[in-house]
């Protein structure tokens, strides 16, 4: 291979962009890799390379979540751009389950939306721990008026962050045009680089588990023909090298890790905190899916029962307007992996919306489960409820 090795000479980090449809986070997303190739780090992505799918071009929305790296001047991000469509929200979460903060995009001109609002209950659910907000769309808000009503956005999306335990007084909030700094105009590109500077000084670099045994939740799988299949995502704690063995948690098989590449340079030694590919050795394509867990063997033991402490959304969250009680079977959403599951609440035990509830969970297929771990619980293409693993078994 003549590809160039990754170098790692700063600290890594994955952030995202999040927020409703339409308010502009593919163009945001497009304008920071532009603002920072010209300071000359990392390389321009155009809007049409990170909504590649025909179904996105054609419908004007993001479908898959794309992923881009760049660098500031302290930092090396791996950026991951979701999708805000309500019908996409499942890959919304698994692109957010591996973040270190997020970027809301909320446009200026709509102000909060029903997935502005999802999307910062999920991130809480997942383990987000740190939101910076981009006021899109900045440019359409200039004058009199409508600054008025840019300044009633904000204290709207402060309370938004706060209600979700966000700190929204003391959270980042930074106006900006995406499309203008795209155009290169020199005063929203400053916008840009306000934003990522906001970035770099209010998302900590985290807590690294980097002693911890080898686990990374597969968000996508891939074949590269001629060596074999390659499963993606970032990893959550430990560290894997070249010709480690480890499991797959779901297709239960054991193997090697024969290649390793982030962003396309191969690389020695992946960390927690990395976005990798993995290559494992023969390894059929159909027997992993995003979903399963790639760990170090004997390190986890997946099950099937747990106990968790769950808020049902109110309806005014857009959650479900009647009770739920034991028999319930809606899908569970644990790190990337989306499971059906019966709940039972103990006997006649009802939870309305809006109540918090212990409960006690079967799911349909075994997942590797730990106490504190967050996930969020759907149904009918909607969430209804988010909660926290407390025991497992
Ligand atoms: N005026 C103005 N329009 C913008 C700006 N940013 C994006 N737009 C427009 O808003 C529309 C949606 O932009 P996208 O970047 O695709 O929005 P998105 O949030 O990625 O949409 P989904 O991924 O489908 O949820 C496009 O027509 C953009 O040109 C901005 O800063 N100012
Ligand atoms: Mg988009």
């Amino acid at each position: 291979m003549s590809k160039t090795a990754y170098v790692r000479t700063k600290p890594h980090l994955n952030i995202g962009t999040m927020g409703h449809v339409d308010h502009g986070k593919t163009t945001l997303t497009a304008a920071i890799t532009k603002v920072l190739a010209e300071r000359g780090s990392g390389s321009f992505v155009p809007f049409d390379r990170i909504d590649r799918a025909p179904e996105e071009a054609a419908r004007g929305i993001t479908i898959n979540i794309a992923h881009v790296e760049y660098e500031t001047d302290t930092r090396h991000y791996a950026h991951v751009d979701m999708p805000g469509h309500a019908d996409y929200v499942k890959n919304m979460v698994t692109g957010a389950a591996q973040l270190d903060g997020a970027i809301l995009v909320v446009s200026a001109l709509d102000g909060i939306m029903p997935q502005t609002a999802e999307h910062v209950l999920l991130a809480r659910q997942v383990g987000v721990d740190h939101i910076v907000v981009a006021l899109n769309k900045a440019d359409a808000v200039d004058d009199g008026e409508d600054a008025v009503l840019t300044d009633l956005v904000e204290l709207e999306v402060r309370d938004l962050l706060s209600a979700h335990g966000y700190g929204g007084e003391s959270a980042p909030v930074v106006r900006v045009s995406g499309l203008k700094a795209l155009e290169g105009d020199p005063r929203w590109t400053a916008s840009v680089e306000a934003l990522l500077d906001a970035v770099d000084t209010y998302v900590p670099m985290p807590e690294r588990y980097l002693d911890a045994p080898f686990l990374l939740p597969v968000e996508n799988v891939l074949t590269i023909t001629g060596r074999g299949t390659v499963v993606t995502g970032a990893v959550e704690r430990g560290t894997v090298r070249v010709g480690d063995r480890v499991e797959v948690l779901g297709a239960e098989v054991e193997t090697v890790v024969t290649g390793l590449e982030t962003f396309g340079k191969p690389m020695e030694e992946a960390q927690a905190g990395d976005n990798v590919a993995l290559l494992l050795r023969g390894v059929p394509r159909d027997a992993v899916r995003r979903g399963h867990v790639v760990a170090a063997p004997g390190s986890v033991t997946p099950s099937r029962r747990f106990t968790a402490r769950v808020y049902v959304l109110s309806a005014r969250e857009g959650g479900r307007t009647t009770p739920v009680s034991t028999g319930y079977r809606p899908q569970f959403y644990i790190r990337t992996a989306d499971v059906v599951g019966d709940v039972d609440l103990g006997g006649t035990a009802v939870a309305r919306p809006g109540d918090t509830v212990t409960m006690t969970v079967e799911l349909g297929r075994d997942v590797p489960l730990e106490a504190g771990l967050g996930f969020a619980v759907r149904e009918g293409g909607r969430t209804v409820g988010a909660g926290t693993v407390t025991s497992v078994g």
